[in-house]
């Protein structure tokens, strides 16, 4: 993680050229908030508004904000600010901004707006984010100074400074630059530029006195090398104090670790805890690339017991595994030197309704993203109703089929599978599960018909372009934003050097990078059937949605929030992929709509309030170049990686706050934490007893206050653990 270095002040006290100074020392970025709001009065002005009227149209300012173009230059040694193509850098210093820019500063939709930029910016810098986005500090870090960037935008920062000055040192160095720039110096407008700006911006932030944490430096009787000096003194002060932190962190995870061992640990503990150092990707879990085989058959046939044979492994951990659903979890598996992966499913019966109306049946959704099904039938029970229906939609599929006769026992038995032809499938393979028998051969089939690289499965995504499914219900705009934006900067690349693509995929070159947006087929020609396109539509988006990291859910702003919006974003929570939701049509949204949005928003999706939000207008373009901002933030966020010593450390002061309820006279402990997987983020808690679905929920909302996590859902497996008896 870079370093943030938080920096306000009054006006004249220096904090601007001291940040720059500091950052241009240590590599850092640069961001002058003073600058954003300054353009923001650029802007409305450039737009027609009159700042200098006694009643400013709040309502048009806001609007105006929302619509500023602006592009932050983060170089200290040169801060370029350009808005809507215009170089900005020097006409925002002129007297006559300084003298409106508080009409804008004092309002609070536009500092709100201003500070959702802010905060992106410095979690960009500060980020280990190499290769994700144009990162100007590679990840190292950030100097953003501003008059609430210590209490308000960054109240985290490793190093927060109040840079103040005596009134007089402040009046004389403002006086100082600019009779430097050759322009006369006029006491009274000095004074109104220092002084009165500085009383009417205090009435909506906290500048002039240090609050707790914020170190002061005052800097009147100092020349401005000796400031520059002694903040740096104070950051390599921080840096040091946060380095015997971090050793202190480790030391204490070391002894917790080492404490387990008290504890009866299963094998999958000791797998665990002796991979820490590599942490794998949720996607690699997933088997990026390496055929799929789907398992699929009625309940109680004997799937799961075929898996596990395969596996070679107990269920238990099944329990752990960040399955896509609990219908239908995937796992890495080999036979015969052949990697793949499996894929076991819930039951697939025929109920009260009809199979057709089972649309979200997760057998059907398996077979749908499988490069090979092997069906399993009960050839002691013989071919059921329910067996013929799941052929005729198998045949449908088109996908290769192997068919195991399950529950042959013993020779005797031969012939119920034999009766299995029947199917029309093909040789029935008689299998016992549960004994092993004959698991050998049918594996050895399904090998045949799996094809050497997945045609389903996502390509690893290491070093290549990310991969982005554009998804929502019928008619939200799906393909007005592909469009609008592969129109705007498109660079259509047929044949990519070792990717492997789906023709159904599009590489679309947004803001100097290139992004696979998965299946666009479906976005571009609808599927129309006559019966079930709900169904097939539910399929898609799942198809899109596994094959991507980040799922974009468009929603339309401009009518209520439905559950169909809701369920295709919990489809992207439980694929664990990264989320970004987008409220499109913005251009017909009025303030009434705007205000029920709000409601909808804080009521309906409360639990993915940690994704990035945007709102756009795919059909104008409008806003639509914010996307590779949230996409960026939402990636970042989906390989967070929490060192295990600050993770220990975090849950220790959480736990010692706020332990977790009395259950029974006794209280579950935490034990010991790790994060095993990265991308989506999966925590492993050891505990002394269960912890309720509610302090779970406390622990991951603490988390992301913590470590951020933007844009992921994380996964928290808790394995609670028994102390060792003594023999
Ligand atoms: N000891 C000092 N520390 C910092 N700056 C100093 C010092 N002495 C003189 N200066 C000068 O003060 C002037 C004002 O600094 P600067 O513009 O960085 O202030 P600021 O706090 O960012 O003001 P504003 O909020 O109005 O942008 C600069 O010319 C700077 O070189
Ligand atoms: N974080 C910030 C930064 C600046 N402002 C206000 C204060 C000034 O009126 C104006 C320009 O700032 P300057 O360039 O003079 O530092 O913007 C603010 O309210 N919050």
């Amino acid at each position: 993680m870079g370093i943030v270095v938080a920096i306000d002040g009054p006006s004249g006290s220096g904090k601007s050229t001291v940040a720059k100074r500091v950052a241009a020392a240590l590599g850092l970025a640069y961001l002058d908030t003073g600058a954003m709001y300054r353009a923001a009065a650029w802007w409305c002005e450039r737009t027609g508004i009159d700042l200098t009227a006694d009643e400013v149209d709040a309502g048009a300012v806001t609007r105006a904000i929302l619509t500023m173009p602006l592009d932050m230059g983060l170089d200290p040694t040169s801060p370029g600010v350009t808005c809507d193509g215009v170089d900005i850098a020097e006409v925002i210093r002129d007297p006559h901004i300084a003298s409106v820019v508080s009409k804008v500063a004092t309002n609070l939709d536009v500092r709100a707006e201003l500070a959702r930029l802010q905060r992106e910016i410095i979690a960009g810098e500060s980020r280990d984010a190499v290769g994700l986005h144009r990162s100007f500090s590679a990840g190292e870090g950030i100097v953003a100074e501003g008059r609430d960037i210590t209490t308000v935008i960054a109240p985290d920062a490793d190093v927060r400074l109040l840079v103040t000055a005596s009134e007089e040192a402040r009046l004389a160095r403002r006086a100082g630059d600019l009779k430097a720039a050759g322009k006369s110096v006029d006491a009274a407008a000095l004074r109104d530029q220092v002084v009165r700006r500085d009383r009417d911006d205090a009435t909506v932030s906290q500048f002039l006195t240090a609050p707790e944490g914020v170190t002061l430096v005052d800097s009147s009787d100092m020349t401005l090398e000796e400031t520059v000096e002694h903040v740096l003194g104070l950051i390599e002060a921080a840096r040091a104090e946060a380095a015997e932190r971090d050793q202190d962190d480790e030391q204490r995870a070391d002894a917790l670790r080492a404490g387990l061992e008290e504890y009866e640990l299963e094998e999958e503990d000791v797998a665990l805890l002796a991979g820490e150092e590599e942490l794998p990707s949720g996607d690699a879990a997933f088997g990026a690339g390496l055929p799929v085989l789907a398992v699929v058959g009625r309940p109680n046939v004997g799937k799961s017991t075929l898996v596990n044979r395969v596996l070679g492994r107990r269920e238990a951990v099944v329990q752990d595994r960040p399955g896509v659903t609990r219908d239908r979890v995937s796992y890495p598996a080999e036979w015969a030197g052949r990697r793949f992966t499996i894929v076991d499913t819930g039951g697939w019966e025929v109920d009260v309704e009809g199979l057709e109306a089972s649309v979200a049946s997760q057998a059907e959704v398996a077979v749908e993203l499988s490069d090979a099904v092997l069906l399993v039938v009960d050839a002691q029970v013989g071919i059921t109703e329910t067996d013929a229906r799941v052929v005729r939609l198998l045949r449908r599929s088109g996908k290769p089929v192997v068919l195991a006769a399950n529950k042959v026992d013993s020779p005797a038995q031969e012939g119920d599978a034999a009766a299995l032809w029947n199917l029309g499938l093909g040789e029935p393979y008689a299998v016992s599960a549960l004994h092993g028998r004959g698991s050998g051969e049918v594996l050895d089939a399904c090998m045949e018909v799996l094809p050497e690289v997945s045609a389903v499965a996502p390509a690893a995504p290491e070093g290549r372009m990310h991969r982005i499914a554009l998804v929502g219900r019928p008619n939200v705009g799906k393909s007005s934003l592909l469009n609008s934006i592969a129109g705007q900067d498109r660079v259509v690349v047929n044949e990519m050097a070792g990717t492997t693509r789906d023709p159904v995929d599009e590489i679309i070159e947004l803001d100097g990078r290139q992004w696979v947006f998965v299946d666009t087929a479906g976005i571009r020609r609808r599927v129309r059937q006559s019966r079930g396109a709900d169904y097939y539509a539910v399929l898609r988006t799942q198809g899109a949605i596994e094959k991507a990291e980040v799922a974009v859910v468009l929603l339309d702003a401009s009518e209520p929030l439905t559950e169909q919006d809701v369920r295709v974003i919990q489809q992207a929570v439980d694929a664990g992929r990264a989320l970004v939701l987008v409220n499109n049509k913005w251009d017909l949204v009025d303030e009434d709509r705007q205000k029920m949005l709000r409601w909808e928003i804080e009521h309906d999706l409360a639990h993915v309030s940690w994704a990035p939000h945007i709102n756009l207008a795919a059909a104008t373009g409008w806003h639509t170049n914010r996307l590779v901002r949230a996409l960026d933030a939402a990636l970042e966020g989906w390989g967070t990686r929490v060192p295990t010593g600050r993770l220990n450390s975090f849950l220790g002061e959480l736990q010692a706050a706020a332990p977790h309820p009395l259950r029974g006279g006794k209280q579950p402990r935490i034990l010991f934490a790790t994060q095993a997987q990265v991308r989506p983020p999966r925590i492993v808690i050891f505990t002394t007893g269960f912890l309720d679905a509610g302090y779970r929920r406390f622990i991951e909302r603490r988390l992301r206050e913590e470590f951020g996590f933007v844009g992921t859902p994380i996964q928290i497996g808790v394995r609670v653990r028994e102390k060792r008896r003594r023999r």
